[in-house]
């Protein structure tokens, strides 16, 4: 079973747009979670552009679901990841100033790095994944760090499935094959949409969790929050 991890950035963007509390991030993330979504995921970046380090506390006691926090294990967002203890926490190699994310962990050159990072989160009961391109050396280093599972950063595809190049499924099929093997776990995320997603899930065995949010909060825009939901839950069967 693959679960759906709805991202709330967004939500927090267009709070902060205006100064004040409107949309209220911990509300639609209880809104989120009743419409079907079976986690919520942060990515509280260093400049707080949209999600606060205050909202990722003020959202742990409504996070009923998976609670999945996103970021560079920069001193303080570990501290603060140990605090809040989430169901999962996911190691993205973002450079302060990114727009968004662009890239995946080097788990080769930052192998005795993210060892030690992942064992201090995996010894306080925090699930542990990597973000991570499609490439089978980085799903080896991945191995070697000792975390739980990889996140297949999906940009690459997302964008040549829409020029219309079904090929660009292949080297997460072949990564994802490996990962199993290694026993990883495999989540995905990043440009993933209402019309790429069913192609991706029949194409990658053993897909745990998908995160997904620029893309499903622009959908929602026209077909509304809680009819998107239940579409991407129906196309993850
Ligand atoms: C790791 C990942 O792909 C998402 O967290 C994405 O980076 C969303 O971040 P923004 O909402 O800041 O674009
Ligand atoms: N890990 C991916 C994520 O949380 C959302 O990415 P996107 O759907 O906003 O591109």
């Amino acid at each position: 079973m693959t679960k759906l991890s709805v991202n709330i950035n967004k939500i927090a963007t267009l709070r902060n747009s205006r100064g004040g509390d409107l949309p209220n991030v911990v509300q639609f993330a209880k809104d989120i979670q009743r419409f079907g979504a079976e986690g919520v995921t942060i990515h509280p970046r260093p400049d707080e552009r949209h999600i606060r380090y205050k909202d990722a506390y003020d959202l742990k006691p409504e996070v009923y679901t998976e609670y999945n926090i996103e970021g560079n294990p920069i001193p303080k967002f570990v501290d603060m990841v140990l605090e809040i203890k989430p169901t999962q926490v996911t190691l993205v190699p973002d450079a302060v100033d990114a727009i968004t994310s662009n890239a995946g962990w080097d788990t080769i050159t930052h192998k005795s790095f993210l060892t030690e990072v992942i064992s201090e989160f995996k010894s306080n009961g925090i699930r542990t994944s990597i973000f991570l391109d499609p490439d089978l050396k980085q799903v080896e280093g991945a191995k070697k760090t000792g975390t739980d599972r990889i996140e297949l950063y999906t940009e690459a595809y997302a964008h040549q499935y829409r020029l219309g190049n079904n090929d660009a499924i292949e080297p997460y099929k072949k990564a994802a094959d490996f990962a199993n093997s290694l026993q990883l776990g495999i989540n995905a995320g990043h440009d993933l949409s209402l019309d790429n997603i069913k192609f991706f899930k029949q194409n990658i065995t053993g897909l745990l969790e998908v995160s997904i949010g620029h893309a499903l909060i622009s959908e929602s825009l026209y077909l509304g929050i809680e009819n998107v939901v239940q579409i991407y839950l129906h196309r993850l069967k």
